[in-house]
């Protein structure tokens, strides 16, 4: 069996810890080496959690990856550090997994080019859950047929981009198929700023953030007579991780950029 060999960026985070939990328990995957501001040149296990896990820790991804050699680099970080991560990695042969959110679409189309000029694949998806890919397929499917639609996502508080990477996603998707209109009363004013959420192409995003939430996305769409909503609860950051593999075993036989994990599940 080939061994994968994977870096992740993040490692004491809350998605980065269950990634290195996803990473030490699947045979055939062997972590390299983490990426993480803190601890430069030290091990993993000397950060709290980690005891046993004798992995060199990077602060920076260039020494990291000349180190270590890497198949995969899963990141798991922030916007900007997960960009200059996501690039560094391409640019090293190295492919990406990336569920940091908050890039735009021109750090997406940068990367695209990226992947073509390097000829090698990265996937970014703003959702590992399979049950929020499937929520977001299904908003696609019913947005065919109802073109008011209001998302609604909740999430953590200590959650650092607004709206989330999901409910960006998934007005993208919903749009492609969606007959474009400007919800609401056309003389509709804002008493307070805000009010009416985040305007996707028409569509408003609205974002709660509450401390007792992990990740929660409802899809409300009306038409005369009846609503439908469409929703997804992740209860905790395991259930990210079935994504994350899927997306580890596909980087490697790609060589594209592929945005969403719609695309790459069957
Ligand atoms: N695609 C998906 O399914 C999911 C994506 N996310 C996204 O993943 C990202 C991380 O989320 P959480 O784990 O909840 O956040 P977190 O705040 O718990 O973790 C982020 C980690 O990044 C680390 N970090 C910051 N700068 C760094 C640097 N220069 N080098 C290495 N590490 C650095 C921090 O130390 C921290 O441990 C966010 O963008 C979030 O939106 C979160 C959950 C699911
Ligand atoms: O920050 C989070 O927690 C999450 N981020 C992703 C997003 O922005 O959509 C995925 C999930 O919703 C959890």
């Amino acid at each position: 069996m080939n061994i994968v060999k994977i870096v992740i960026a993040g490692p004491r985070g809350k998605m980065g810890s269950e990634a290195v939990k996803l990473v030490q328990e699947t045979e055939g995957y062997e972590l390299v080496a983490v990426l993480d501001h803190k601890n430069d040149g030290g091990m993993l296990s000397e950060f709290p959690g980690f005891s046993g896990l004798d992995i060199p820790v990077f602060a920076d991804i260039s020494a990291c990856l000349k180190a270590s050699e890497p198949d995969v680099l899963i990141d798991l970080t922030t916007p900007e550090v997960g960009m200059h991560h996501t690039k560094t990695a391409l640019q090293y042969g190295v492919r990406p997994v990336v569920g940091t959110t908050g890039f735009t679409k021109e750090n997406l189309k940068e990367l695209e080019e990226l992947c073509h000029e390097k000829g090698i694949g990265a996937i970014i998806a703003p959702n590992f859950a399979l049950g929020a890919v499937l929520m977001m397929k299904f908003s696609q499917m019913a947005g065919k047929y109802f073109n008011d639609v209001e998302i609604i996502e909740m999430h953590h508080d200590q959650k650092l981009d607004a709206p989330s990477g999901t409910a960006v996603k998934t007005a993208e998707m919903i749009a492609e198929v969606r007959e474009t209109k400007v919800q609401g009363h056309p003389n509709e004013k804002e008493t307070i700023e805000g009010a009416r959420g985040a305007d996707y192409d028409g569509m408003h995003i609205h974002s709660v953030r509450l401390p007792g939430l992990i990740a929660h996305q409802q899809v409300m769409f009306g038409a005369s007579g009846q609503t439908l909503t469409i929703k997804h609860d992740s209860y905790n950051r395991a259930s990210f991780m079935s994504g994350v593999k899927i997306a580890v075993d596909t980087v490697l036989k790609i060589d594209t950029l592929v945005y969403g994990l719609e695309n790459i599940i069957e």
